[in-house]
């Protein structure tokens, strides 16, 4: 029997997802956060997990060397991925906001936005008819409207410990962001009952364990 292939990005989600398939009995006893290894299988399951880069899940699951894949809703949306997006996973809770220093007009002529999401920010402003200059980063967005770079910033927060010790706050809130499961569209058709089965103990346990995994 072929293993369904689970793609998880190195990073934030990784602990939560490897925590959530261990409750179900899938596990990886050889993984650990310091290993290098980056293809665990579990036998019984006949589950293996790759561990990729976080902004690459979705690349590997629409082009289905992936069956499944574990993506903050943020690079999801930012990827344009075709793929099936199945369950809510209630972890990485975190959100999108517009921020910048306090006293940073929005409405200016020529807002220059630097973000590591340049589709969430052209879409976030198209939307409110408003056309700005988007700079891409990637990494360390907060830097840009404190040194000219940018007059504000599209990026997530979490705590909003970063804002707060760059001294800039949210502008505007655009949307809550949690991990998603995501399905390659011809697995889900071809290997429809256990890739179904998965995804149904996935959704049941996120629901039982509720609160514990957030
Ligand atoms: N403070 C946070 N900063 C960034 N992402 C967060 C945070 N809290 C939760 N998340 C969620 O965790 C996901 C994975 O974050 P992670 O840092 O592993 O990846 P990344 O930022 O896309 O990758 P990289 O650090 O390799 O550029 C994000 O896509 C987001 O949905
Ligand atoms: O609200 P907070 O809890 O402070 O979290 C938000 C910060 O975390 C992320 O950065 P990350 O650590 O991924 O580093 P990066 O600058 O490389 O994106 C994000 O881009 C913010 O900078």
């Amino acid at each position: 029997m072929k293993p369904i292939t689970f793609a998880i990005g190195k990073g934030r989600l990784v602990n939560h997802t490897i925590g959530l398939l261990k409750e179900m009995g899938i596990e990886f006893p050889e993984y650990h956060e310091n290993s290098r290894k980056l293809i665990f299988e579990d036998q019984l399951s006949k589950i293996r997990i790759v561990l990729v880069k976080a902004s690459d899940v979705a690349v590997y699951v629409e082009r289905g060397a992936a069956d499944i894949g574990v993506i903050g809703k943020d690079t999801l949306i930012e990827s344009g991925a075709n793929v099936y997006e199945v369950v809510d996973l209630g972890f990485g809770r975190c959100r999108f906001a517009v921020a910048g220093l306090p006293d940073t007009d929005l409405n200016k002529k020529r807002l220059v936005v630097a973000s590591k999401y340049p589709k969430v920010t052209s879409q976030y402003f198209s939307k409110k008819d408003q056309i700005v200059e988007t700079i891409q980063l990637n990494g360390s967005v907060e830097l840009a409207p404190l040194v000219g770079l940018s007059d504000c910033i599209v990026d997530i927060v979490e705590t909003g410990r970063t804002l707060k010790d760059n001294g800039l706050v949210v502008l505007e809130d655009i949307c809550e962001i949690t991990a998603r499961l995501i399905v390659n569209k011809a697995s889900f058709k071809t290997n429809n009952q256990r890739i179904n089965d998965l995804i149904q103990q996935i959704e049941a346990m996120v629901n039982k364990v509720g609160d514990l995994v957030k």
